[in-house]
Parts: structure tokens; C-alpha cells; sequence
């Protein structure tokens, strides 16, 4: 797990975008990972200014999001399908046939199977963008989820219920279920980029990062995976006891990288 302390939120979304591009750059036919929450917001706006300013093109990109609330139609305005329809998709050239979310009106077990499906006869995920809960969670896998789940349906924690209830006018019907992509499905992306910024998420990030491997932070099982960046801000990172090592691991990083551009 590689992890890098960003200056501020915007700089967390610009270096998760150069990630992305880089990606895009090799391989335009893509398959990305995308998460919903107020985290990724900042990513997809610079992804759309990236994309005005002709650096970037989603025309050949496949996506697959990570959760849907059980219950909700697409076209529901607190959906996250509505969610990315306005936060990016409406927002680029990416087809829209070629956008995956569950379907929180379907037969919650058959679209779960279904959607491990849709993404295995894709190839699978290049790069899976996630953020994190404040109880540890990805996706909605909340803690005690087993670390070898596949898509399926999840009842959300208390925790979730709460922090979410922000998304929600006051006595609105809010979901208590969601479909998701297990830990196992997350794991399989190749290359996987989470985020995460603000002092709320500083406890969740030091257990992911620096606690035991365990399902009650369900974010620790990236541990395991052998491509995982984590881009928190200094308020996020705050609790991580290898601040300074995580800070010269970038700053060597940075000076490879420069070195490789400027090679003839
Ligand atoms: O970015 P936020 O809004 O703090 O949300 C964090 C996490 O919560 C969820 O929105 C689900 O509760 C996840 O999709 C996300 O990873």
C-alpha cells in the first residue's frame, strides 16, 4: 500500500486524476471502478475540466460503480445512478450503454450475480476508485463483512445510516439496504486508488493503513492487494504515526517521476 499525504482536498482529486490519465493515456478502452460519496466529487470535477480542456476522453471507457441503495429506481434523485449521471457522466463523452450500476429495483440476488457477471465478461476493473467510510467501510461493506465477499445485498450500519442521512431531505424514505461489490469483487481490480479527506476520516485511515488486517475495518483488507494508493489530505493523514516516511516516499517519487519526463 502505497500512501500519499496531499497538501489540501484539491491536491488529493488532481493527483487521483493524473492517476486515472496516466491510465487512460496506455489504455483508453478502460474499465473504471467509481464510487459515490462527497470524497470523489472533487475527482470527477477535475476529470470534466480534464476532459473540456481535450487532455481526456471517456469514449471507449466502460465503468462499473460500486454500490446502489436497495429499493431506489435509477431515476430516483437520491440514486446513485442519479448521482453520477450529474456529477460526471452527463458531464463527458463516456457512452452512457457502457456505465454499470445495480439496479436497486431488481431482484437484489439475481442483479448481484448479475453484476460479478458484467464485470468478469468485461475483463474486469483496471483501476477501482474508492473512498471510505468513518466506520472503515468500502463500497457499502460495513465492518464484519467477510474479506472473501462478492456482490451482494448489505444492510447499512447505524454509523452509515447517520452520515448519509445528510444526502436525504428530513423525513424522506432512506434506504437501510444497498447492493454492493463485495471485498473480494474490489480486491480483483488491478489497480486500486482510494481517497480520503477531512479529520473525520483520520481514525478510519490510521486502521486501514497501520491496524491489524481485520473485518471490522473492511478498508484493511487492501493490505492484500499488491497496487493499492492511498491520496489523503494532512487532515485525513493526520493519525498516521509514518507521516514523515509517507511524505519522503512521495517527494522520491516525484523526483523519479520528473526524471523520467525530462528523459530524451
Ligand atoms: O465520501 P463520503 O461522503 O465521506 O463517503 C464515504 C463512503 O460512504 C459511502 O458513500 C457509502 O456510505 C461510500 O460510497 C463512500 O466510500
Amino acid at each position: 500500500m502505497q500512501v500519499i499525504i496531499a497538501g489540501s482536498p484539491g491536491e488529493v482529486a488532481s493527483l487521483a486524476a493524473d492517476r486515472i490519465e496516466r491510465l487512460l493515456a496506455r489504455h483508453k478502452a478502460a474499465v473504471l471502478g467509481l464510487a459515490t460519496g462527497s470524497t470523489p466529487i472533487a475527482l470527477y470535477q477535475e476529470l470534466i475540466a480534464r476532459y473540456h480542456r481535450n487532455q481526456l476522453s471517456f469514449r471507449e471507457v466502460t465503468t462499473f460503480n460500486l454500490d446502489e441503495y436497495v429499493g431506489l429506481a435509477p431515476e430516483h434523485p437520491q440514486s446513485y445512478r442519479t448521482f453520477m449521471q450529474r456529477q460526471l457522466f452527463d458531464r463527458i463523452d463516456i457512452d452512457p450503454r457502457n456505465t454499470h450500476i445495480p439496479n436497486g429495483q431488481h431482484c437484489p440476488t439475481e442483479e448481484a450475480a448479475a453484476y460479478e457477471t458484467r464485470i468478469r465478461s468485461l475483463g474486469g476493473i483496471d483501476l477501482q476508485v474508492l473512498g471510505l467510510g468513518r466506520n472503515g467501510h468500502i463500497g457499502f461493506n460495513e465492518p464484519c463483512s467477510s474479506l472473501h465477499s462478492r456482490t451482494r445485498i448489505k444492510t447499512l450500519a447505524e454509523a452509515t445510516v447517520r452520515d448519509n442521512s445528510r444526502f436525504f431531505e428530513p423525513g424522506e424514505f432512506m434506504p437501510k439496504l444497498a447492493i454492493t461489490m463485495g471485498i473480494a469483487t474490489i480486491l480483483e481490480a488491478r489497480q486500486i486508488l482510494l481517497l480520503a479527506t477531512g479529520s473525520a476520516k483520520a481514525e478510519a485511515v490510521r486502521t486501514m493503513v497501520e491496524g491489524p488486517l481485520s473485518a471490522s475495518c473492511p478498508a484493511s483488507a487492501l493490505q492484500q492487494h499488491p497496487n493499492t494508493l492511498v491520496i489523503v489530505d494532512s487532515e485525513a493523514g493526520s493519525q498516521l504515526s509514518q507521516c514523515e516516511y509517507h511524505r519522503r516516499v512521495k517527494i522520491e517519487t516525484d523526483r523519479l517521476m520528473d526524471a523520467e519526463r525530462s528523459r530524451p
